[in-house]
């Protein structure tokens, strides 16, 4: 199905989109909706707690669908379906009844079956007894199995029918499960107002079992903790819909009030803006959540990063059955004991992760004045040792794990939480299998053996029979390992006995192969996916309330998998690595693209595969300088001036960007283009003509009349329809003769110019530098192509090389036959290089120019210059007078609004606490703000025109820009 959904041909992707269409309603018919069995009564008769949110004021109200707390009213119908503090459903009545006192004791199960060897004495294990994934799992992957894992599971227990935790993919392990736990993560103001922002507290979390796991699971749940934050400042600055108001604004209303009905109405509407954005925010946090899910983790399971296949099971889509029927999407969901046994992954815990979990046992356990062996640890008393630790503080704020400190505002530092995560990605998880958990685990899967049968869990065999798999007929078939199969039947005698968590986590694993990546034992591997589409499918906020309505626009497309490819094969985490780490995680690094794999195993697998060399590999170092993890910044004028002006000490890496677009990022280089400069120079009289002519053109054809009485107003876009397409009638009519079509549109050729531009000039976020990469390099190789054509077509030579418009090529443009006549001596690949270089990457800096030159003058305050200007261009007087004024619009608005430069020595510039900025350090130079700062300095000389002149001379802003001024 993978192969066919990425296939170029219409007819398979369709072919695949149908099967995927029965593949889902089959895995969602797997469980029952609404689930058949409970193991207690749902409490029908509570009021389930969510309330609406307050509103601004009257008659303002903002309508958007929001998450409550505790999982109530995900199916507004049965609204305590799912919620926290409801019942686990049962899916399989345990019609076996088996007399517990027969059943084997869960010590000497575990002993016998479960326990991981000490050292190498069977098959698979290493010397000290350990098994490496087979697939390459990263313990990272097992980190977000966690955060899953207890994101649905929490049992309580006083009353273990109840599931404290709701049955959604909500996050409740980052925002609570209640009212209270949600308010202990969001932010007050030191008054213990809301924020007003929707924002929470640095680097907090609600769920504080997680102190008890591997540091990564915390480091991760930081990822999105620091999302929410990222994601809410973003809402309230795109402001989509003008409502939100500064919240000191907001505050200083409380305080000022002299009536108390307009302090109440005041705290109201900061209340109501906190919570919206909150919620939206979380809406929007929980889309990355359930992309990472279904891209990097199903995609794992799946092992489709494995073998380079960016097609996912999409489980969410609205489709209709072969009946027509709809297929149901939203309609909830509540989680079954079979699911939380099926989920107790205790083998896979890597060898380091053993390691640090034994140390935090023996910790807590001394700590409460225990010194037992973990083989002789009892229940009771891991349970008291572990509540104490946890009981200890209550303050989330205050929460730390491995050790880490919290800075002054509570954030910890990127490097540590970064070191965390990689240290993670490099640490191969423990394979599935019979005799694979850890013995420190021992107490845990005593309790978890109890647990199943407290709940009168059903069997192995039952729980096949149920999702469709055949009954085991022996204990052989079960496990082949001749060891293990005997030890489970002197233990179970009859394979009808075996228990469904000891079945299910000592069953033979699968081996790695095409739809196996996470290879544990068939049964889990079957039902697993089942348990994915049902957590999805049945979340309407993930479904039908997915919505940019909820969303906001911004957020909507914010947690949307990348349309191009990516380099991660449909994963999403390396978004959320690069946006928050982007000093630790640089672009194309194997730790972002592929956390949840070992980068040895993929490395090798890639090396089969031919694509290795795409990306580093080596462990990311820690960048030069940078105490904190952002890059420094330099906003103040002379700063700024000093560091363009001398780009000898401090390099720019745009010859960088553009020579791997021509040549590869093995050996990116420029070619030699003099003579395309020259050429493109001796003609610049001829091309401001041109520009004139072309323009005039375009306001003709584009204009459309008032629809109205005004026949004297006619309207234009003269951004999209003039301005962007200007340059690239220059670049494909006059200069490389590129055929402009239906097929090849005008809007093509400017997002593909944009793209090259921004690669270039522009490519600080890692997020964007495959896909901008990529898209250069495509283009480029398109674009030398036909203008290779021509140029050796101009020498007698037939090309058979066809180009990608595979028609006739337009008319050979004067200026190619010039270059040829000139250039005949060197390759016409060469030559077509030089011109894209010269030409290119900064067409969609000019369009941009000139749309901020344009959008300066057309304000209503800006009339006389607008005159000014508009005569001082018609009299063809450019240079003086009207080139200042131009200029003054650039530092107003400038194109090039920011440049990063490094460091090649170190320097006496300082950084922000005063410290010197050493040799290899980056910084990102802010010129807005630096001219902001700088109001006093006269405008031409700004930073816009020391910029614009400073790209002519470290890399040519072209030949464009010097047409125009
Ligand atoms: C060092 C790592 C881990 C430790 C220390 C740990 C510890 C625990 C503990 C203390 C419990 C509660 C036992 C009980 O009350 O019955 C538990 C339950 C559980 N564990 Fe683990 N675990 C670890 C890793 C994992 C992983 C990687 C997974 C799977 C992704 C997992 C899945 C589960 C599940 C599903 C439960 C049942 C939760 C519930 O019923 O509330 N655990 N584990």
């Amino acid at each position: 199905m993978s192969e066919l959904g990425t296939s170029t041909n219409e007819k398979y992707r369709k072919i695949s989109n149908d099967l995927q269409h029965l593949t889902i309603d089959f895995l969602y018919k797997d469980l029952p909706h609404p689930p058949s069995g409970y193991l207690a009564l749902p409490p029908f008769s509570e009021t389930p707690s969510a309330q609406a949110p307050t509103s601004y004021t009257k008659g303002s109200y903002v309508n958007y669908a929001y998450r409550s707390a505790d999982g109530s009213f995900y199916n507004p119908l049965i609204p305590s379906m799912g919620q926290a503090g409801t019942p686990y459903a049962r899916s399989v009545p345990g019609t076996l009844q088996t007399n517990l006192k027969n059943l084997p004791d869960p010590g000497l199960i575990f002993d016998m079956l479960l326990k991981r060897p000490t050292k190498a004495d069977g098959s698979g294990e290493e010397e000290d007894g350990f098994t490496p994934h087979p697939g390459g799992v990263s313990s990272l992957f097992f980190a977000l199995a966690d955060l899953i894992i207890h994101s649905i599971f929490n049992t309580n227990s006083q009353n273990p029918t109840i599931n404290n935790a709701s049955s959604y993919l909500d996050l409740s392990v980052l925002y609570g499960s209640s009212e209270r736990e949600v308010q202990s993560v969001r932010k007050k103001d030191v008054k213990g107002r809301p924020d007003g922002t929707g924002r929470l507290y640095e680097d907090v979390f609600a769920d504080g079992r997680l102190l008890l796991m591997p540091p990564a699971v915390c480091a991760l749940l930081v990822v999105f903790s620091r999302n929410h934050n990222f994601i809410a400042q973003r809402i309230i600055d795109i402001n989509e819909w003008g409502t939100y108001k500064d919240p000191e604004l907001l505050k200083a209303q409380i305080d000022n009030a002299s009536l108390d009905e307009e302090r109440q109405n005041a705290a109201r509407a900061l209340q109501a803006q906190d919570d919206e954005i909150f919620h939206r925010s979380r809406l929007v946090n929980c889309g990355f959540f359930m992309k990472v899910i279904l891209g990097d983790y199903v995609g794992a399971i799946l092992g489709l990063a494995r073998d380079g296949s960016s097609w996912r099971l999409d489980p969410l889509m609205e489709m209709r059955r072969l009946s027509h029927e709809f297929a149901p999407r939203g309609e909830g969901n509540v989680v079954s004991i079979e699911f939380n046994l099926l989920y107790r992954w205790h083998a896979t815990l890597s060898r380091q992760d053993k390691q640090w979990t034994e140390k935090m046992f023996h910790d807590t356990l001394q700590q409460d004045g225990l010194n037992v062996q973990f083989s002789q640890l009892q229940p009771s008393q891991f349970f008291m040792a572990a509540g104490k630790a946890l009981g200890q503080n209550k303050d989330v704020r205050t929460w730390t794990f491995d050790g880490l400190k919290r800075d002054t505002n509570g954030r910890f530092r990127d490097a540590d939480i970064a070191k965390i995560l990689q240290d993670s990605t490099s640490y191969r998880a423990g394979a599935f299998r019979a005799r694979g958990i850890p013995e420190v685990l021992r107490v845990i899967e005593i309790l978890g053996i109890e647990q199943a049968r407290g709940w009168g869990a059903c069997s192995l065999n039952e729980f096949r029979k149920f999702i469709g798999l055949k009954p085991y007929k022996s204990f052989k078939e079960w496990n082949s390992d001749d060891s293990v199969a005997r030890a489970a039947e002197v233990l179970y005698k009859d394979i009808d006995n075996l228990e469904l968590h000891v079945g299910m986590q000592a069953e033979q694993a699968k081996v790695p192969g095409p739809g196996a990546g996470l290879c544990p034992g068939y049964t889990i591997s079957r039902s697993i996916l089942a348990d994915a589409v049902c957590l999805t499918r049945g979340d309407r906020f993930l479904t039908v309330d997915f919505t940019p309505f909820n969303l906001t626009t911004w957020g909507f497309a914010d947690c949307q998998y990348p349309t191009a490819p990516d380099g991660s094969f449909g994963g999403m985490l390396t978004k959320l690595l690069f946006r928050h780490f982007p000093a630790y995680y640089p672009a194309r690094s194997a730790y972002a693209h592929f956390p949840f794999l070992d980068p040895v195993y993929m490395e090798k697998e890639l090396r089969n595969r031919g694509t290795a060399d795409q990306y580093i590999w080596a462990r990311p170092r820690p960048p030069v300088g940078v105490q904190v993890g952002e890059v420094s910044v330099i906003d103040s004028y002379d700063a700024v001036t000093k560091i363009l002006s001398a780009p000898q000490d401090w390099k720019a890496d745009y010859d960088l960007k553009l020579g791997t677009v021509v040549a590869g990022l093995k050996n990116p280089k420029l070619p030699d283009m003099t003579l395309i400069n020259k050429l493109l120079r001796d003609s610049s009289d001829k091309w401001a003509s041109s520009f004139v002519r072309e323009t005039q053109n375009l306001l003709k054809t584009k204009c459309i009349a008032h629809a109205g009485s005004r026949t004297d107003v006619k309207f234009v876009d003269i951004v999209s329809d003039v301005i962007n397409v200007l340059p690239v009638r220059w670049i494909c009519q006059e200069l490389a003769g590129l055929e402009l079509g239906k097929e090849y549109p005008e809007s093509k050729y400017i997002t593909e110019l944009h793209n090259v531009c921004r690669y270039v000039f522009l490519d600080w976020d890692p997020i964007y530098d495959w896909q901008l990469r990529d898209s250069s390099t495509t283009f480029y190789r398109e674009f030398i192509k036909d203008v290779k054509v021509h140029l050796e077509t101009e020498s007698g030579f037939i090309s058979n090389t066809l180009s990608h418009f595979k028609k006739p090529f337009a008319e050979r443009p004067a200026f190619l036959e010039e270059l040829h006549k000139q250039g005949h001596e060197r390759r016409a690949d060469e030559l077509a290089t030089a011109l894209f270089c010269a030409v290119v990457p900064t067409a969609a800096h000019w369009a941009q120019d000139v749309a901020h030159i344009v959008n300066y003058y057309i304000e209503a305050g800006r009339v006389e210059e607008r005159a000014e200007l508009v005569a001082l261009v018609k009299t063809g007087k450019i240079a003086g007078r009207a080139l200042d004024l131009i200029k003054d619009a650039l530092v107003a608005d400038p194109a090039v609004f920011a440049a990063q430069r490094t460091a090649q020595r170190g320097t006496s510039m300082t950084r922000r606490d005063g410290s010197n900025l050493a040799a290899g350090e980056t910084v990102f130079l802010n010129i807005i703000e630096a001219n902001n700062l700088n109001r006093r300095i006269a405008p031409t000389t700004r930073l816009a025109s020391i910029l614009l002149e400073n790209m002519d001379t470290c890399y040519p802003l072209n030949s464009l820009k010097r047409s125009l001024l």
